[in-house]
């Protein structure tokens, strides 16, 4: 590792002076204290770059774990035979036999429904219904959003409130005026802009339930339940009437056509009809809303986009700087901000980011002020918590384009 000297034992003879080898000898301690120093600096260097290493080697095995994680198929046990279990699985009608352990075989029996593998291997039974309901749907009693937490959309909110309240709260209107009242809004915009808060908003506003789905879960969780899962959406939202059913990134079960004609294409097909039909199936009644949202408007195959199917597309657009203002002033509210808080500057300086980079700038300002021990968050905290964002929003577009 270092050159330490290997003379340590003899470093001086017997017929050296006494003074002198008193000098050799302590000249010869300052000089192994020296050296051991540089070893021991060597040392925590060695082990600082260790730890680096070992937290590198914890976060690749981390992604590497969830890039083998693929999803799940849901099967029906037929049969459990001597050989193994006869599953069906749904979707294609596939019919399989595969081994199972002891002690799933004695937990399953024909009929139930499990989850399966890529290689249709039985990973976990799903005894209650309810399991893959609860993965993939959220129901809020009283959603805590309100218009006033949402900045710099004025108009997306008019719209939003004439078309999903009015039909709840003035159902006759409608009736009187012999139009049916619109039933579903599509909002489209860049990630991190309100949608889902309009949504939880109009729910709020009109005492619904806010019952929110995800179309992504819908079709790669779970691949053969989408329309059922659907059906189940629509089930508890009646179920739950007022309410309003919020399916984001509906992108994922209704895109385009594509050309190829794998299972999984078929499945997102089969979940899209259900997804029409039912909303089809909603013409006049008043009292259950869909938003649905997305951040691919372009993506979406023109089917959804029907008269009657989505009576308003609502564009829900980045903040201007005005907006930004507003958005840094309602996230600032609760905070303990410095007088002179330069909000007009700070709404210039984030030129391009969304409502959910300002409200993490505010998140990383009052994180700042802490770490210096200030109570006072201030101009000079919102400014790096700026650099911050930014720095990792870049950082996370650097990292996807890998994916
Ligand atoms: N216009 C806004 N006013 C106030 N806060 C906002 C606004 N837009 C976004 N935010 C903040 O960003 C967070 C995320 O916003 P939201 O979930 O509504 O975005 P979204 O458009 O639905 O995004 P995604 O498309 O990624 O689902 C909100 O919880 C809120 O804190």
């Amino acid at each position: 590792m270092t050159d330490i000297s290997d003379d340590v034992d003899s470093p001086v003879d017997d017929s050296t002076p006494p003074k002198e080898k008193v000098d050799e000898l302590q000249e010869r301690v300052e000089k192994l204290r020296s050296e051991n120093e540089q070893v021991r600096d060597k040392l925590l260097d060695a082990n600082a770059e260790k730890n680096k290493y070992e937290q590198k080697v914890e976060r690749l095995k981390h992604e590497n774990e969830k890039l083998k994680k693929s999803p799940l198929f849901v099967a029906t046990v037929q049969e459990i035979t001597d050989e193994g279990v006869v599953v069906r699985q749904h979707g294609n009608n596939q019919e399989a036999l595969t081994e199972v352990t002891d002690e799933m075989r004695e937990g399953i029996e024909p009929g139930d429904r499990v989850a399966v593998n890529n290689s249709l291997s039985i990973v976990k039974a799903l005894t209650d219904s309810t399991d893959v309901r609860a993965r993939v749907m959220e129901v809020t009693e009283t959603p805590d959003t309100t218009y006033e937490d949402i900045g710099g959309l004025d108009e997306q909110v008019k719209e939003v409130r004439e078309t999903i309240e009015l039909p709840l709260t003035d159902p006759d209107m409608f009736d009187e005026t012999g139009i049916d009242p619109p039933s579903g809004v599509l909002l489209h915009g860049p990630p991190g802009t309100g949608k889902t808060m309009l949504a939880k908003a109009a729910a709020r506003q009109t005492d619904a339930r806010f019952i929110k789905m995800a179309g992504s879960e819908l079709v790669h969780k779970f691949i053969g339940e989408g329309a059922r899962l659907v059906r189940d959406l629509f089930e508890v939202a009646r179920q739950k009437a007022p309410s309003v059913v919020f399916i984001d990134e509906i992108d994922a079960v209704a895109s385009k056509r594509t050309e190829s004609k794998t299972s999984g294409d078929a499945e997102v097909q089969r979940t899209m009809m259900q997804l029409l039909s039912e909303m089809d199936g909603f013409e006049g009644r008043g009292d259950v809303k869909i938003i649905a949202a997305t951040n691919r408007f372009d993506m979406l195959d023109r089917a959804i986009l029907r008269p009657g199917r989505f009576d308003r597309l609502i564009e829900v657009p980045l903040p201007n700087e005005e907006g930004r203002e507003q958005i840094f002033r309602i996230h600032s509210r609760e905070m303990n901000v410095s007088d002179n808080l330069d909000y007009e500057r700070l709404a210039r300086v984030t030129e391009g980011m969304s409502g959910a980079d300002v409200k993490a700038i505010c998140t990383e300002a009052g994180m700042f002020s802490i770490r210096d021990r200030e109570t006072t968050v201030d101009m000079g905290d919102f400014l790096d918590a700026y650099d911050k964002v930014r720095e990792d929003s870049e950082e996370e577009g650097e990292k996807s384009m890998y994916v």
